[in-house]
């Protein structure tokens, strides 16, 4: 049957495979060559530049997205370009695998800024789940999924004259059977990799609230199943990558403010593996910093050390205010030196003291709590240690549905979870 999606009718492709006017990999074939990655750095603004997938990687990221880059002012704008890429992104001995994001509503800007990057990744993905005022304003990211035809365009441009494959990352719409009509024509425009972001539009700031796992799972069920597909949402603790995994059966997940506020969140299976899921912040500033320094050249990655440095350090500045003082009076111009005096030396010695304490077996102790709602646990975490920042499950008003489809669905989960709990 054919879609009416807009000023335009679609006739869906009944093959799984939509053939491209340039002969290039299958999302499948895609997926393969890249070594079937499981877990994504998501694309997150001003924060998923180099440095950070560089940290990510060396911590069990397998796949990284760049932050979402604006398709005109790329192709446009030589400043935009060098603020944003610089020679090293997407360098194969450094930032691979690597999928680079852009936000458009334009398919010849789209087209012409995805030219420009082509050569340094393996794919270029388009946003349409961005539900900020800017997105609103500029007319693309999640502001876009009342124009079915026009993301067809967008997709199918790339799809038939890009070199490489081309992917997508959507949010859901409140009706199931929408959302699902909405991937499929995603799919028949020719993206290759489709990641569900399982929120609605309006699920921002204060109204985050969950991600409905149970939309994710039902596209998952009901799309074709050689999609490559991500799921995206709800990930604290490296149980929850397991967890929604197998739920969702997907082929990898994506994180971001789990992946910002832990960068060890992709490198244990479990949080028992204390130090490799819940890094000391000390070591990760450190190791971030010296990233930033050695690939000075992204002009990026100087500009997001700050916010980052607030992330790593988050549980742990309250209880430092000195330090969270020092780091506030800092900036992107700030000399190396003068950040390694004021914030990274003076967290390491901080923290070098804790460890030398007598009790400090004791006072480092990871203490995982009950089985909630949602269906995974909280994990008590020391301060000197990266840990996920959440908002409390009570917390959520942004959508009825979500919490009624938890509550329904938590119980099999929950019972799925305790089966699987040894401790
Ligand atoms: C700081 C930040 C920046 C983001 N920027 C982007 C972006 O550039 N493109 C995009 O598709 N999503 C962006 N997102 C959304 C994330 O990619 C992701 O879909 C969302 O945060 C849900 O994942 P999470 O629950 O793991 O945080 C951003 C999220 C955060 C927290």
């Amino acid at each position: 049957m054919a879609q009416n999606l807009g000023t335009e009718v679609v006739q869906p492709n009944t093959e799984s495979k939509i053939v491209s006017r340039v002969e290039k990999m299958t999302g499948r074939e895609l997926f393969e060559s890249i070594g079937s990655p499981t877990k994504i750095v998501a694309p997150m603004v001003d924060q998923s530049e180099l440095a950070w997938r560089i940290l990510s990687r060396r911590h069990g990221a397998t796949l990284a997205y760049t932050p979402m880059f604006h398709a005109k002012l790329f192709a446009t704008s030589e400043k935009y370009r060098r603020d944003m890429w610089c020679d090293s992104d997407g360098d194969p001995k450094i930032d691979r695998p690597l999928v680079v994001q852009f936000c458009a509503n334009d398919p010849a800007y789209l087209l012409a800024a995805a030219k420009l990057v082509q050569d340094k990744c393996d794919a270029v993905d388009l946003n349409l789940g961005c539900p900020q005022g800017i997105a609103r304003k500029g007319h693309y990211g999640s502001f876009l999924m009342e124009e079915w035809d026009l993301v067809h365009k967008l997709i199918r441009e790339l799809h038939d004259n890009l070199d490489v494959p081309v992917t997508a990352k959507i949010r859901i719409f409140p009706e199931r059977e929408k959302t699902l009509a909405y991937a499929r024509m995603i799919l028949d425009a020719g993206a290759q990799f489709l990641t569900v972001h399982g929120r609605l539009r309006e699920q921002k700031g204060q109204k985050t609230g969950l991600a409905d796992w149970e939309m994710i799972k039902f596209l998952r069920d009901n799309l074709p199943p050689d999609t490559v597909f991500f799921g995206n949402g709800n990930i604290l603790y490296p149980e929850d990558i397991v967890r929604s995994m197998e739920h969702i059966k997907c082929d990898a997940v994506m994180s971001a403010e789990g992946n910002l506020y832990n960068p060890g969140i992709f490198n244990a299976e479990t949080s028992k593996e204390k130090d490799r899921a819940f890094p000391r912040v000390d070591k990760i500033a450190r190791e971030y910093f010296e990233i930033v320094k050695k690939y000075e050249s992204s002009q990026a990655s100087r500009i997001a050390m700050k916010s980052h440095m607030f992330k790593i350090l988050r549980p742990f500045l309250p209880h430092h205010t000195d330090v969270r003082a020092a780091l506030a009076s800092l900036n992107a111009k700030t000399p190396f030196q003068e950040w390694e005096d004021k914030v990274i030396k003076p967290v390491e010695t901080i923290v070098e003291q804790i460890f030398a304490k007598e009790n400090a077996v004791e006072l480092d102790k990871v203490v995982k709590g009950p089985v909630e709602l949602w269906g995974g646990s909280y994990v008590k975490v020391p301060y000197w240690r990266c840990q996920p920042y959440f908002r409390p499950v009570n917390g959520v008003t942004a959508d009825k549905r979500v919490v009624e489809s938890l509550e329904a669905g938590g119980k099999e989960l929950r019972e799925t979870h305790k089966k699987r709990r040894t401790d």
